[in-house]
């Protein structure tokens, strides 16, 4: 595709309406980032401190994405209730801006999305797809539906395949581990040893989830931010990140875990639950639930 996404169309796919609204809407954005990088004056749902940016452009999705036929729900990491718009077909979960502490120094950070087929929350086998945006050096987003994932170039309103089909690696070569290392627990910390050292293998943290995962996708690999002392569902919540990235990353043939199945397996019991996430090359997670076990 290298072509404007169209305005929503009452005829279209919902799910394809509510990607080509993202995709259209990232140009903006980006744009918008610029003059919202202080601190909002209020805390999300999960208790952290908002930046303007990131109630601005859940405001600006919220808007678009509802007004989209077929939307049943929307549901973001900024706001604590859904806004739900009767029984549609779809429900759509975002993280509208992944990473925003990175704001201040001016590193990378996204978009993330997910798009379910149940009321929320709802489990990532729920998923029908999902994807994120990338505000790189260059905006990407990487989109995946029917086990398959295509990534893509973003400019304006332009969305440009770059590649189809995408899988991971076969020869892994990142890594990167939130959390106070400190805080991890004995198990992981081995594990980590053991990722760390093989020369092969190279660290990447950038602060931004989807900075590392999108590292992962296109070098292979490992991201985790896992259980912690005194957090032991981490950091990263399930229904905005954790189900997007896992069913993305499972259907380029990688696996998510939370340390002993599936992310896409788990029931949510409340809508900002939080997850210990693992992704990346299946041999990685596999040793990784061998370590934690
Ligand atoms: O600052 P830490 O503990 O390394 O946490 C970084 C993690 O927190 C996050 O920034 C959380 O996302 P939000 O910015 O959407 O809250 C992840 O993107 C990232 O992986
Ligand atoms: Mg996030
Ligand atoms: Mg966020």
């Amino acid at each position: 595709m290298n072509a404007t996404d169209p305005e929503p169309d009452p005829g279209l796919d919902p799910v394809e309406n509510v990607v080509a609204t993202i995709a259209r809407s990232a140009a903006e954005i980006r744009q918008g980032l610029v003059g919202r990088r202080g601190k909002a004056g209020a805390e999300n749902p999960s208790g952290e401190t908002q930046v303007e940016a990131d109630v601005w452009a859940d405001e600006l999705l919220a808007d678009r994405l509802t007004s989209i036929d077929g939307v049943a729900q929307y549901a973001s990491e900024e706001r604590s209730e859904i806004i739900d718009g009767g029984d549609d077909r779809v429900s759509v979960a975002v993280d509208p801006l992944d990473g925003s502490s990175n704001l201040k120094s001016n590193n990378t950070m996204g978009t993330v999305f997910g798009i379910y087929d149940e009321p929320l929350p709802a489990p990532g086998s729920a998923l029908v797809a999902s994807g994120w945006i990338l505000y790189g050096p260059i905006t990407t987003m990487a989109y995946a539906r029917d086990g398959s994932v295509t990534k893509y170039e973003l400019t304006g309103g332009e969305r440009t395949v770059v590649e189809e089909d995408v899988t991971l690696p076969d020869d892994p070569l990142v890594y990167g581990f939130g959390g106070r290392v400190p805080h991890w627990h004995d198990e992981f910390r081995e594990f980590v040893r053991e990722i760390e050292s093989n020369p092969d293998h190279k660290l990447r943290y950038g602060g931004a989830m989807i900075g590392d995962v999108n590292q992962v996708l296109t070098y292979g690999g490992i991201f985790a931010y896992p259980a912690l002392e005194g957090s032991p569902r981490g950091k990263l919540r399930l229904q905005f990140e954790g189900n997007p990235i896992a069913y993305l990353i499972e259907a380029a043939g990688g696996r998510s875990s939370d340390g002993s199945t599936s992310i896409l397996e788990i029931e949510p019991d409340d809508l900002h639950d939080r997850v210990p996430l693992h992704v990346g090359n299946a041999e990685f997670i596999d040793r990784l639930e061998d370590a934690l076990e």
